[in-house]
């Protein structure tokens, strides 16, 4: 609906920026917080759009909850495992990581739900979680055939399963820890690839018993009394990402990031960096509640092409697009194997990426399971770009637009809110002209 003038003119970075807290994180904690009994107190919440879906739902399930916006604190007097019964749909809008959080809450409810979505989710189906959540015992009705909306009835004699992943996804982990918290036997997945971590880390916190280890995660039944928590989320690593591509990629910057999330199971653009010949530094590296941060600092660096395996994947899953347009003005060829599994799940963001990169004048190549991106690609601007309200795409084609001279338009700007409100005037703040 908006559209953004990028300027004419080239930037570094200098100075020093405080990222917003992490969506993924506080996701998850407003979700722990409703179930649970008792009074939970987040620090360093953002108040941005996904999340305040996700707390809108939760309130509609009878959770009580107040944010102080300025203090960036939100306060949740959880439900104690009684979800309110509601009339009226539960609205997820389009937010991806609430709509598996929720079906594996719901799971354990037996009262009726409907669950209805914007036009993306409602397009996605979601035969994943529902095909493993009904072997526990919840029943799903849908006239879409496996998407939004869907009528959702549960259990309180959920069965725990074992689950072969056959897709790395944080997501449809999530569903199931939640669902087999309260499950009469234990439920057990056994790994693809490990995923982002902070479901088991944070229910672990609220007092469930997840047992994790590199190859099987076992949800122990009988631990479902879960009490409220204080705890801070650490800085997103993902909105950092923005931040730490264009301050290697901007000849003469010099940026600090402080207190920035480092769980290893988000990092793996760190990673990337490092093996395309960049030193990134970490200082203070600490671990608040059960998450660690640290301060990264940033230098302009030269960087060459990669390869970057499948396994990685998982951990760099929303920093694609970043990678991408870093990978286009490093030296020599990068290959990104293994996205089969991101293309299921984020098919349209890998195709708009391309699309709205091929604009500038960046082109990659991309099939099923693999990308290719020539190294030393000029940018050349031949229209103007859209985020097809993808927040993550937004914000590269932010960073992208600081290493040309050529102005352009991003359409649908305001997609950024969804992780992020203000990233343009932060980004303001330690740009200076070259
Ligand atoms: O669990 C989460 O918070 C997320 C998991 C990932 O999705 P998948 O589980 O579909 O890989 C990621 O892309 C998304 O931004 C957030
Ligand atoms: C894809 C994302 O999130 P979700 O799945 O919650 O929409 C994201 O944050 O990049």
């Amino acid at each position: 609906m908006f559209d953004y003038n990028t300027q004419p003119s080239k930037f570094k970075f200098q100075g020093e920026i405080m990222v917003p807290g992490d969506k993924s994180i506080a996701h998850r904690a407003i979700t722990f917080g409703a179930l649970a009994s008792g009074v939970t107190q987040i620090s360093n919440f953002t108040y941005a759009d996904d999340l305040a879906v996700t707390a809108k739902v939760f309130k509609q399930l009878g959770a009580r909850i107040h944010t102080e916006i300025s203090n960036k604190d939100m306060i949740i007097k959880g439900v104690g495992h009684k979800l309110k019964e509601s009339d009226k749909p539960l609205n997820i809008e389009n937010v991806g990581t609430l709509e598996s959080l929720l079906f594996g809450v719901l799971a354990s409810s037996t009262n009726s739900y409907q669950v209805v979505g914007g036009d993306y989710l409602s397009n996605r189906p979601v035969d994943r979680q529902i095909n493993l959540l009904s072997r526990m015992g919840v029943k799903y009705q849908s006239k879409t055939d496996q998407s939004l909306p869907i009528s959702i009835t549960g259990s309180d004699n959920l069965k725990g399963i074992t689950y072969h992943q056959d897709i790395s996804s944080a997501q449809i982990k999530s569903s199931l820890v939640l669902a087999g918290i309260y499950a009469k036997s234990d439920t057990t997945i056994i790994r693809k690839l490990p995923t982002r971590n902070h479901t088991e880390l944070l229910a672990n916190y609220f007092g469930a018993n997840i047992d994790v280890n590199p190859d099987i995660i076992v949800i122990k039944h009988g631990y479902s009394d879960l009490t409220g928590q204080d705890l801070t989320i650490p800085g997103d690593f993902s909105s950092a990402a923005a931040y730490i591509v264009g301050g290697l990629l901007s000849h003469g910057s010099k940026l600090i990031l402080p207190m920035v999330g480092l769980n290893s199971t988000r990092i793996g653009l760190l990673n990337v960096a490092k093996q395309m010949g960049a030193n990134i530094f970490i200082d203070n590296k600490s671990t608040k509640n059960i998450e660690p941060f640290g301060d990264l600092i940033v230098k302009s660096q030269k960087l060459h092409g990669t390869t970057i395996t499948a396994k990685q994947v998982p951990f760099i899953i929303d920093e694609i697009p970043l990678i991408a347009l870093m990978a286009s003005q490093a030296s020599g060829e990068t290959i990104i194997e293994g996205i089969h599994d991101v293309h299921l799940q984020l098919s349209d963001r890998i195709r708009n990426m391309r699309v709205e990169l091929a604009k500038l004048g960046i082109i990659m190549d991309v099939n099923d399971d693999t990308i290719i991106i020539k190294g030393n690609q000029r940018i050349i601007v031949k229209d103007d770009v859209d985020s097809h309200n993808d927040h993550r795409i937004a914000m590269m084609l932010c960073i992208a637009s600081i290493l040309t001279t050529s102005p352009f338009k991003i359409k649908n700007i305001e997609a950024i809110d969804i992780s992020y409100p203000g990233f343009i005037a932060d980004l303001n703040k330690v740009l200076v002209t070259k």
